[in-house]
Order: structure tokens, then C-alpha cells, then sequence
């Protein structure tokens, strides 16, 4: 059976422990691989490496660090169908959708930052304080975890803009999805990235995330996952005086307005809903619906939903597959028939698919307020909820109702008014007539508990900097 290991100062290394964790195929539910089980020893192992690289690395010129990314860019950029294999088959996600968008993304994400290293300035001031200039300097070595739903996707997102910015890495991988990092490594050593600077440590987040997470020489720690374990993470980073950028759950809101084009925007929206089988933390899982055309509107978008062809990932006609674990499957069934006790009215869908692995159907539910736990927690699946609204005011309240913060959509024709709303909605990110349109200069990122900082452009490459102050007097 392959097995999966970690890669450490430019090679591949068993864990010391010599545990290894199985890897399922969400599709059949079947262990295909196994995935080193990593233990202190290993971060260790790995934060020692990144330590030694790092001086090297951040002395190299910003042009150099910017080659190095744009050649792993380049070198993935040649294999977007290996990796698209690798990802449908480790994450369940339709092929098509890594192969013409997560995976391109990952390039994208490396290319970006490779030109961001040459961009990124600082900033200076002149006046009667005199000449004030600001250094920003790479922080040493930096630890990213990311988690199993846009596995290559958000991987990049971080070690791309702690690289370009002259940083080391250590990243920890979801151990539900590790294929796609395992093979970038690989990938980096195969173009001969320096020894050190990109360092994978595998394993669960108890035995390598805290270890990870705690080790005194790692500077920050960029997290994306739940927020039980950003709250963990906070408090330890806290703690140690170490900066964190945590992107954590959504519960986000999609609010069509009678005005809007839905009718024509119908295959967005749906696809707002269920994309990734709905695991995407910006997907909308509370559609609030105005009034005037909620029966309409119900009656079309479930009609779209039951249409959804929900099969393997390998099909090319398959739009959504399988959830990624069966801890995920358990979750979102669970949810499910909570809205049903909870008094909600399953539309369509709510159910397991009557085949191997971890299927679930499209399913939408209406009749439930604002305060149920279906409509406040985080479900992370094909379940959304459809809610009326009377007027804008009421619109906003049910939006801004609950502690997530990520993002919301709003569906309008009338402008005034969608910029009004989104001035108000309490969210990091807000998209008008239009859903997870990406411009990757943008602060990506929530409030409340969607998490704390924001990633993103110059904000990311702020984060991953220590800016020092130097004060210069003119007289
Ligand atoms: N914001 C988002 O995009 C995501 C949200 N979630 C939410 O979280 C729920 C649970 O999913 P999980 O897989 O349990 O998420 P998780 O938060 O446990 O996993 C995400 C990453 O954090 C790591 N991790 C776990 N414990 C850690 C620790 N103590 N220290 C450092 N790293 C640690 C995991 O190994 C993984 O790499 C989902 O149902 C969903 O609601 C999960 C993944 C992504
Ligand atoms: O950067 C993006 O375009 C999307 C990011 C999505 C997540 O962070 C997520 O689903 O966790």
C-alpha cells in the first residue's frame, strides 16, 4: 500500500515513531494509503531544518525567492491532471472541479505570491519628525495548518506568501487529505528547492499541530479549520506572544432580493450552496429569500438541487461527490435530523445515498427561525436552509443573526441598496450578484467566530513580517 511520508530538509523520512495513519477514499470509503503518523519528534525534526535554511533563504534577493515559486508554479502548472487525480481521489471531489479550478488556483497562488515578493514595500514618512522608514523582515520559521476541504488549494495560500516574504515553513497537512501536499513536496525537491525551506510534518492535530503549534522557534501560525481548534490555537499563540492568522467556520447568508436576476443566476446560486459537496467555508448555507417570490423561488431552486448529479468523482458528469470522511458523513446526518426535530420541513434530499462511501444528497430545508442550532451551527455539507424575509431591515437582522462572520451574498438589481446592506453585514467579505469571485489582493477573512486577521495580498505578506521602525533625524 502507498504510503505517504513526511519531508523534511528536502527529503522524504518515515515517521520515527514508525505509525502510520490509514487514508480513505471518501468514494468507495475504502483505506487506499497510509500517511505517516507524526509525533513531537518529527516537528522537531522539521523546525530544526526550516531554522537552518532560514538565514539562507531570507538573505536571498526578493527576485531569487520570487524565481523559486515560479518555477514550483511552473513544475505543478505541467501535472494539473496528476494533481487533480490525486486530489478527487483523496478529498471525493469532483475531478473536473480540481482539474479547471483548485488546482489552477494552487498555481495561481504560487504565481501571485512569486510577484507579490517583488511588489511587497514598506512604508515611509516625512515631517517634523524627521525621516521615518519602516524594515519588514522575514519572522524565521512559520508553521501552516490547513485543513481537508480545498486541500492544494489553501496549502499554497499559506506556504506561498510565508515563502515569497522570506520565511521557512513547516506545514502541517490535514491528515484526512495528505496526498496533494505529499506530492508538491516532492515536487519542490524535484526541482531542487534549497534543503529546509518547504518542510511537510504529517499526523494529527493533538500529536503534530500542538506540538507544531508550541515549539518555541516557530514565529507564527497561519490555521484554517474549525473554530474549536483556532480557539485552541489562539490561546496557545497567545500565550507564547506569537502571532496567528486564524480563518475559521462561516454560516454564511445569501440574500435574494425579488428584484434580482435569480431566475438567471439560478445555476450560481445553487452552486453557492453545494459546490465541494458544500465544504467550502464561504458557501452560502442560509438562503433568505424576499417574500413576494419565496414559493417561486423555493419551488425552482429545489427543482435545481434534486437535478444536482451527485456521483463519483471520476465522472465527468458527476457536480458534486462525496463528503470527505466518514466523521464529516456522521456530522452532516446528525444535522440533518436535528432540523427535522428541530421542526424544519425537508425539501429535498436529506439523506445517505444507497451506494459505498460517504454520499449525501442535495438536500434543502425550510420552516426554521433564525434561533435554531440549524440555522446558527456550522453543518459543512449539502444542507442549506431557505428562510422569508419582508424588507431590507429584516433581511439584515437574519443575515447578521448568530457568531459566524465570513461572508454573505446579495442578490439585487438595486445597487444603493446592496452597498447599504453590505456596509451592515457583520462579515469579512461580501459578494454582490456574484459568488467566491476571487481577487487575490483582497483581505480574505472573517469576524466573530470566522476568525481573527486576514490573509490575502499585502495583508499576508504583512503577517508573515516583522516591521521595525527606524526614525532618522534631518536636523
Ligand atoms: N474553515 C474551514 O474551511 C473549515 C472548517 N471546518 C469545520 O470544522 C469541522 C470539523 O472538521 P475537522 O476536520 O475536525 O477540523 P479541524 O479544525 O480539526 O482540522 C483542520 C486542521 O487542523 C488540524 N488540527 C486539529 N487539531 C489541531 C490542534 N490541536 N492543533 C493544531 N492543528 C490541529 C487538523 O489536523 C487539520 O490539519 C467541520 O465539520 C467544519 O465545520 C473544517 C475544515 C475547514
Ligand atoms: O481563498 C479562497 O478563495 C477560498 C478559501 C476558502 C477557505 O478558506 C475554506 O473553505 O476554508
Amino acid at each position: 500500500m502507498q504510503r505517504l511520508m513526511h519531508w523534511i530538509d528536502g527529503a522524504a523520512r518515515a515517521p520515527g515513531s514508525d505509525r502510520w495513519l490509514p487514508v480513505h477514499e471518501p468514494a468507495s470509503g475504502r483505506v487506499y494509503a497510509e500517511v505517516a503518523a507524526g509525533s513531537a519528534d518529527d516537528v522537531a525534526a522539521a523546525v530544526t531544518a526550516a531554522a537552518r535554511a532560514a538565514p539562507a533563504w531570507a538573505a536571498l534577493p526578493n527576485s531569487a525567492r520570487a524565481a523559486w515559486l515560479e518555477r514550483l508554479a511552473a513544475a505543478l502548472e505541467a501535472r494539473i491532471d496528476d494533481f487533480a487525480h490525486v486530489e478527487a481521489r483523496d478529498g471525493g471531489k469532483p475531478f473536473a472541479l480540481a482539474r479547471d479550478a483548485e488546482i489552477p488556483r494552487a498555481v495561481a497562488n504560487l504565481r501571485f505570491f512569486a510577484h507579490a515578493a517583488t511588489q511587497f514595500a514598506s512604508e515611509s514618512h516625512h515631517g517634523e519628525a524627521g525621516l521615518n522608514y519602516t524594515l519588514r523582515t522575514p519572522l524565521g520559521v512559520v508553521a501552516t495548518i490547513s485543513p481537508w476541504n480545498l486541500p492544494l488549494y489553501l496549502f499554497t495560500w499559506k506556504i506561498a506568501p510565508a515563502l515569497a516574504a522570506g520565511n521557512t515553513v513547516v506545514a502541517k497537512p490535514s491528515e484526512v487529505t495528505p496526498a496533494s501536499a505529499t506530492l508538491l513536496a516532492e515536487l519542490s525537491g524535484e526541482i531542487g528547492f534549497p534543503p529546509g525551506v518547504i518542510n511537510v510534518v504529517h499526523g494529527s492535530g493533538a500529536d503534530v499541530g500542538d506540538a507544531l503549534v508550541d515549539d518555541p522557534r516557530v514565529r507564527a501560525v497561519s490555521f484554517t479549520g474549525s473554530t474549536a481548534v483556532g480557539r485552541r490555537i489562539g490561546a496557545r499563540t497567545g500565550a507564547a506572544l506569537k502571532k496567528a492568522s486564524l480563518e475559521l467556520g462561516g454560516k454564511n447568508a445569501t440574500l435574494v432580493f425579488a428584484d434580482s436576476d435569480w431566475e438567471t443566476q439560478l445555476g450560481t446560486l445553487v452552486r453557492s450552496a453545494f459546490q465541494n459537496s458544500g465544504q467550502i467555508c464561504l458557501c452560502g448555507s442560509r438562503i433568505l429569500v424576499e417574500r413576494g417570490i419565496y414559493e417561486t423561488f423555493r419551488e425552482r431552486f429545489v427543482a435545481e438541487a434534486l437535478a444536482l448529479r451527485v456521483g463519483d468523482p471520476m465522472d465527468s458528469d458527476a457536480r458534486m461527490g462525496p463528503l470527505v470522511s466518514q466523521a464529516q458523513f456522521d456530522k452532516v446526518l446528525a444535522a440533518i435530523e436535528r432540523a427535522r426535530a428541530e421542526g424544519g420541513h425537508v425539501l429535498c434530499g436529506g439523506h445517505a445515498l444507497a451506494r459505498p462511501g460517504w454520499f449525501v444528497a442535495p438536500t434543502v430545508i425550510d420552516g426554521l427561525g433564525p434561533d435554531c442550532a440549524t440555522n446558527r451551527e456550522e453543518i459543512f455539507g449539502p444542507v442549506v436552509t431557505l428562510q422569508p424575509f419582508d424588507d431590507d431591515a429584516q433581511a439584515l437582522a437574519l443575515a447578521n443573526a448568530g457568531d459566524y462572520g465570513l461572508s454573505a451574498s446579495i442578490w439585487t438589481r438595486d445597487l444603493v441598496r446592496a452597498h447599504r446592506l453590505a456596509a451592515a453585514l457583520r462579515v469579512g467579505m461580501v459578494w454582490i450578484n456574484t459568488w467566491l469571485m476571487r481577487d487575490l489582493r483582497t483581505p480574505f477573512g472573517g469576524t466573530g467566530a470566522s476568525g481573527l486577521g486576514r490573509e490575502g495580498g499585502m495583508e499576508a505578506m504583512r503577517f508573515f513580517t516583522e516591521p521595525k521602525n527606524i526614525g532618522l533625524s534631518l536636523e
